[in-house]
């Protein structure tokens, strides 16, 4: 390792590595999960690191959080009941906590640390669980949809890291199964769906998947967040059966929210034009999404 430097070296990423020039360890430790990592950079704040892959940095941490939510709470009129998988940075619960109409945040985290330590180095994403609309489980993801009761959630959000570790499972049909059982008729849910310029293999598994289990709209966006293995980062926004929903017209606008503002300072990244943007797919992608 080059003396100041973090390279993100993974076999998901075979022969390339993005680096980040390091100013400061903050905390190093292992969970029962992962190695846990959080370092001050020279130019993109502090970075969260989990068993050697950059989860969020805070200059870019906007783009990710802001589409993962929006583009699926957007897409439906009245997200009540949303349900977050992993996310336990807090992320995701600030962005979900911008619509007024949700009443109720379950959020299943298995790794406790991951969340002390985000309260500890990053208030301003971890900031998402003071709001009271919030319950946070610690626990598998996979065990608590299980036992979740069926047409709970309007929303689910599946905020992983990759599948290799603790999230292999959230990437299998098993889960997308009882994701799309915990959802009811009409409700959506967005998944953390990787690299089209990596992983079009592990894509077309998923989007195979997704079809056979989600009856409603199967769509995969994609948008830019600099320090995610080449740039890019994808989800897979999928409906129930039941009310038709087309993800890429957003019916429940928040960019222009006021009340969103107020409570949250503007918009960083999603507006409505990027909403539909981001299901605009290259052709090298598209050929194999919308042939599965
Ligand atoms: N809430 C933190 C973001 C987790 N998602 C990341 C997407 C890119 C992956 N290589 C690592 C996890």
């Amino acid at each position: 390792v080059i003396p100041g430097w973090f390279s993100e070296i993974s076999p998901m990423w075979p022969g390339e590595a993005h680096s980040l020039k390091v100013e400061k360890i903050l905390f190093q430790g292992k969970s029962d999960y992962q190695d846990v990592i959080v370092f001050q950079s020279a130019t993109y704040g502090k970075v969260l690191v989990l068993d050697g892959v950059i989860q969020l940095t805070e200059r870019d941490e906007c783009a990710y959080q802001e589409m993962i939510t929006h583009l699926p709470l957007c897409s439906i009129p009245n997200p009540k009941k949303v349900l977050v998988i992993g996310g336990g940075d807090g992320g995701v619960l600030r962005e979900v906590a911008r619509h007024t109409s949700v009443e109720q945040i379950d959020i299943c985290e298995i790794d406790k640390m991951v969340v002390d330590v985000s309260k500890q180095y990053f208030p301003n994403v971890a900031v998402g669980y003071d709001d009271p609309r919030v319950n946070l489980i610690i626990g598998d993801g996979v065990a608590f949809l299980k036992n979740a009761a069926e047409g709970t959630y309007d929303a689910v959000i599946v905020d992983s890291s990759d599948p290799i570790g603790p999230a292999k499972e959230l990437f299998e049909k098993p889960f997308f199964e009882s994701v799309n059982r915990a959802l009811r008729p009409g409700g959506v849910v967005c998944t953390q769906a990787e690299s089209i310029w990596l992983h079009m293999n592990i894509i077309e598994d998923i989007v195979s998947n997704c079809r056979e289990i989600f009856k409603g709209s199967v769509n995969y966006a994609w948008t830019s967040v600099p320090t995610y293995p080449s740039g890019v980062i994808g989800f897979m926004l999928c409906s129930t059966e039941g009310l038709e929903v087309d993800f890429k017209k957003p019916v429940n606008p928040i960019d222009a929210d006021e009340s969103s503002i107020k409570s949250h300072g503007p918009l960083k990244f999603y507006n409505s034009e990027i909403h539909s943007a981001a299901f605009c797919l290259p052709s090298f992608a598209k050929k194999v999404i919308d042939s599965k």
